[in-house]
């Protein structure tokens, strides 16, 4: 799904959470303006002729045609008439257009020239090609990128493939539109966007903890994995008030695969085919669905029992969790299957960003040693204001301005989403251009992030750059720096993912020291990530209390 960094097009997949970036101690001195894509994953792949049933064969050649004809229009309006308006650029090889180049720059460890050749050669920030079997308007200019996040829900909407639409339920806030997105939207916000309030922090504290707790005095972990738990565990106590156990682990372990089928080649009738990725992501959602559809189920319940809680003083009472915004919500109108897509896909939204944003902030830091010191400092000094054994609490994250600019730099520079997807419901006028209905159009946030235009030395892991004033809303304000998007669908998770990265950061600096286990390196394909994890050595610090 784009949001969660796939791109799929028929039945195939590419990533938009590509995000190349050579590891900062490593980045070339030299910066070239740097302009990127969307990541690619695999792709569509065709059935096995020899065991298909002629229908399989009949639908699978019927595509065929329709991909060789949408790409003979497609390079024959290139060349005359309207498409004349169209951005310049190529439609590439028949059928093929230029999907194997874009995914052969992803498989590399520095996919930017697709975006920057393709800039350089037509001289536009904004430039046609053929990728997945569609013609695709590719944006690295951030006045368009703009436009087309405000213009969301109008003259832009979302558009995810058949295949992540039927992971992530049909109620997903992430495929709802018009005005029963914008109310789920500020729904969730309105829960998500809270991190301030003091349960919450504690909660996120509490269970960063625990999970260091489990951690020997001088071992091993993988520092990705022990992220997702984390995050997995934050998430489903933010939805449904459930304490990391048993229930919560039998509920991971189908989630894991789950998330493995957004990232794998849905094959048609994969629901009968159980031992692909994605037919066991199918029979996974079943079961995650499932679990979450009996907790539901019995709050449904308890509510009925209980008595509806509807009075003025009751909007006032803070709600436990999700599950309670939505029982109360709208005159509690919202059905079992809503709710449950709606859970579902929040667990999904914020689990592999969340996690990536902490494992590469450690990396990032451990790579920059004036860094690292510097944010060790400020959290020291945290500590011995508070004394050893204290809670964080909401003034405490308020003292953390190096650590935001850690968590913007490291946003800026890994690109967890390297951009959205949308298709035109109209057509779309930009400078001498026009990009006719239907087109689908992907506005690139990595190229404007890692473009030396905007940010000197675009390519340098340096936090420092946060640290004037103001120039975290400039960025924002002028579509210089949109990790978590904007307009009608900005993130609302974005709050929440600085508080935990934070919490996170607080809690690794004052109780251990670590160094490298084994060298690690990003790789962008199918999703930005480390190879193996980041696997640390960790050392408790002599001084540090659990
Ligand atoms: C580093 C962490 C994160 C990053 C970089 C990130 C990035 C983004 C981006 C770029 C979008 C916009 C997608 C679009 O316009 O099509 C988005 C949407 C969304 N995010 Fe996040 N996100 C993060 C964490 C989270 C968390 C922690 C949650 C929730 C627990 C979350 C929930 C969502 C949801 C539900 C949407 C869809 C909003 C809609 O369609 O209205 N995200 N995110």
């Amino acid at each position: 799904m784009p949001y969660l960094g796939l791109f799929g097009v028929k039945d195939s997949l590419i990533s938009l959470t590509q995000s190349h970036f050579p590891t900062p101690a490593r980045a070339p001195s030299t910066d070239p303006s740097t302009r990127s894509p969307p990541t690619p994953t695999p792709t569509p792949t065709p059935m096995d002729a020899s065991g298909a049933p002629p229908l399989i064969l009949a639908a699978a050649a019927a595509l065929l045609l329709a991909a060789a004809l949408g790409w003979l229009l497609a390079a024959r309006s290139s060349k005359r008439g309207s498409a004349r308006l169209l951005p310049p650029g190529s439609t590439g090889l028949p059928l093929v257009g230029e999907t194997l180049r874009l995914i052969s720059a992803y498989k590399t460890p520095n996919p930017e020239p697709f975006i920057d050749d393709r800039v350089a050669r037509h001289g536009s920030g904004v430039f046609t090609t053929h990728v997945f079997g569609e013609r695709t308007v590719f944006s690295a200019d951030p006045a368009f990128n703009r436009l087309l996040l405000a213009a969301e829900g109008r003259a832009v909407g979302c558009s995810y493939p058949s295949s992540i639409a039927t992971l992530l339920g049909p109620h997903s806030l992430l495929l709802t539109r018009g005005p029963a997105h914008r109310r789920l939207h500020t729904l969730t916000l309105t829960r998500l966007g809270r991190p301030a309030s003091p349960p919450l922090l504690a909660h996120i504290d509490r269970l960063v903890l625990a999970t260091m707790r489990g951690w020997e005095p001088a071992s091993t972990v993988r520092l990705l994995d022990e992220a997702k738990k984390i995050t997995f565990n934050l998430t489903v106590k933010q939805l449904v008030s459930i304490d990391p156990g048993p229930w919560t682990e039998s509920v991971r372990r189908e989630y894991v695969k789950l998330i493995d089928g957004f990232f794998s080649i849905p094959f048609p009738f994969a629901h009968l085919l159980p031992f692909t990725t994605y037919g066991q992501a199918l029979k996974a959602r079943k079961k995650v669905a499932g679990a979450l559809r009996e907790v539901i189920r019995k709050r449904m319940d308890d509510k009925l029992e209980n008595g509806c809680a509807n009075g003025k003083e009751d909007d006032k009472i803070e709600k436990k969790d999700m599950v309670e915004e939505l029982l109360e919500a709208e005159g509690g109108s919202f059905s079992e299957e809503e709710m449950v897509d709606f859970c579902l896909s929040l667990l999904v939204a914020g689990y592999e960003t969340t996690s990536v944003l902490m494992t590469l902030a450690v990396k990032f830091l451990t790579e920059t040693p004036t860094a690292l010191a510097q944010l060790k400092e400020e959290h020291e000094n945290i500590r011995d204001v508070k004394g050893k054994n204290q809670p964080l609490e909401w003034s405490d994250f308020k003292s953390m301005p190096f650590t935001q600019c850690v968590i913007n730099e490291t946003l800026r520079v890994a690109n967890l989403i390297s951009g959205v997807f949308r298709r035109a419901n109209t057509d779309i006028h930009f400078k001498d251009y026009v990009i006719p209905k239907g087109c689908k159009i992907f506005a690139s946030f990595r190229a404007v992030h890692l473009n030396t235009e905007h940010y000197e030395n675009a390519r340098t892991f340096d936090p420092w750059r946060w640290q004037s004033k103001n120039k975290l809303q400039s960025a924002v304000g002028a579509s210089l720096f949109t990790p978590f998007g904007g307009g009608p669908r900005l993130c609302p998770g974005y709050e929440l993912a600085r508080v935990v990265v934070s919490v996170f950061l607080h809690r690794l600096v004052t109780r251990f020291s670590w160094e490298e286990a084994e060298e690690d390196r990003l790789v962008f394909f199918p999703t930005t990530r480390t190879l193996k994890g980041y696997p640390i050595n960790l050392q408790r610090r002599p001084d540090s209390v659990f």
